[in-house]
């Protein structure tokens, strides 16, 4: 049974760029699931009307009421004038969670994880961009989401950061379970996290290769695993797929 169903018919701006058309999906509870697109498609519009922060679109978005959600974006968007802790403390300040001690707890463990446990009082400027990201997923997890929106939450980051990142995020996603909605432009991050990909139409975005990724986890890195099969999905879908995609992160194998 599915946990998310997504049946957009239309969401048009007023500015009258239409950004989905008959966009359909469903996730099951826990899925990972990762959203491939061309920039300016409307994978970040998609993310908005899920988290009902825009909801002006017709047609269906539905999961279970009293859904616990959070919203992980491209900037870890602390605010500056608060130390790690009291960020994260604000999303436990709001109304939906109460500020209680098993929370607290969870949010010092979390800490203590993601080796953020020296930086409690650190203000998010002497942080690296690595450790705000770091901050950004404790914040997302202090509060046991049940679905959780991430929209290329490691962009911008060195590859071995992000690596690390990617890491982070599985570890935390196999102890909770959310269901993930993942938006990348690497088809290389998309077949590390997630279970299934939805790869989307250049604007207005439909979905239009919903592929299941075909790996046991815990996934192999950047290993001939993920290599092959990246180059087995270009090879399958060429069409569909050139234009969608950043070039692949791996190098390519050498013709003789
Ligand atoms: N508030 C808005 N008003 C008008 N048009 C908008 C608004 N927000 C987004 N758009 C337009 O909707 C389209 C989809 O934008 P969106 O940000 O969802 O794309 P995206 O796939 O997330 O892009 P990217 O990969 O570059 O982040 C774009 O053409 C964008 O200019």
């Amino acid at each position: 049974m599915s946990f998310l169903s997504v049946d957009l018919h239309s969401k048009t701006y007023p500015n009258s760029v239409c950004a989905a058309q008959d966009l359909r999906f469903a996730a099951k509870q826990g899925e990972f699931i990762a959203i491939v697109g061309p920039s300016g498609t409307g994978k970040s519009t998609l993310l908005n009307l899920i988290a009902g922060l825009d909801t002006d679109f017709a047609g269906t978005i539905s999961y279970p009421p009293q859904t616990t959600l959070s919203f992980m974006f491209q900037e870890p968007r602390l605010l500056p004038w608060l130390s790690v802790a009291d960020n994260i403390r604000l999303v436990l300040d709001a109304p939906q969670h109460c500020h209680d001690s098993a929370r607290l707890a969870r949010m010092d463990t979390l800490l203590q994880q993601l080796g953020l446990q020296d930086f409690r009082d650190s203000f998010p400027n002497q942080l690296s961009g690595g450790m705000k990201r770091r901050a950004a997923l404790v914040r997302a997890f202090v509060t046991q989401p049940q679905l959780l929106l991430m929209d290329e939450p490691f962009q911008s980051l060195d590859e071995p950061t992000a690596q690390d990142l990617r890491q982070v995020l599985l570890k935390l996603w196999a102890e909770s379970q959310p269901t993930v909605l993942f938006v990348t432009h690497s088809l290389n991050e998309a077949l590390l996290l997630a279970d299934r990909v939805l790869f989307l139409s250049p604007r207005p975005a439909k979905v239009i290769l919903d592929y299941r990724v075909p790996l046991p986890r815990p996934r192999p890195q950047a290993t001939s695993g993920l290599q092959s099969l990246q180059a087995e999905l270009l090879h399958e879908f060429p069409a569909l797929l050139s234009g969608l995609l950043t070039p692949p992160t791996f190098s390519q194998p050498h013709s003789p």
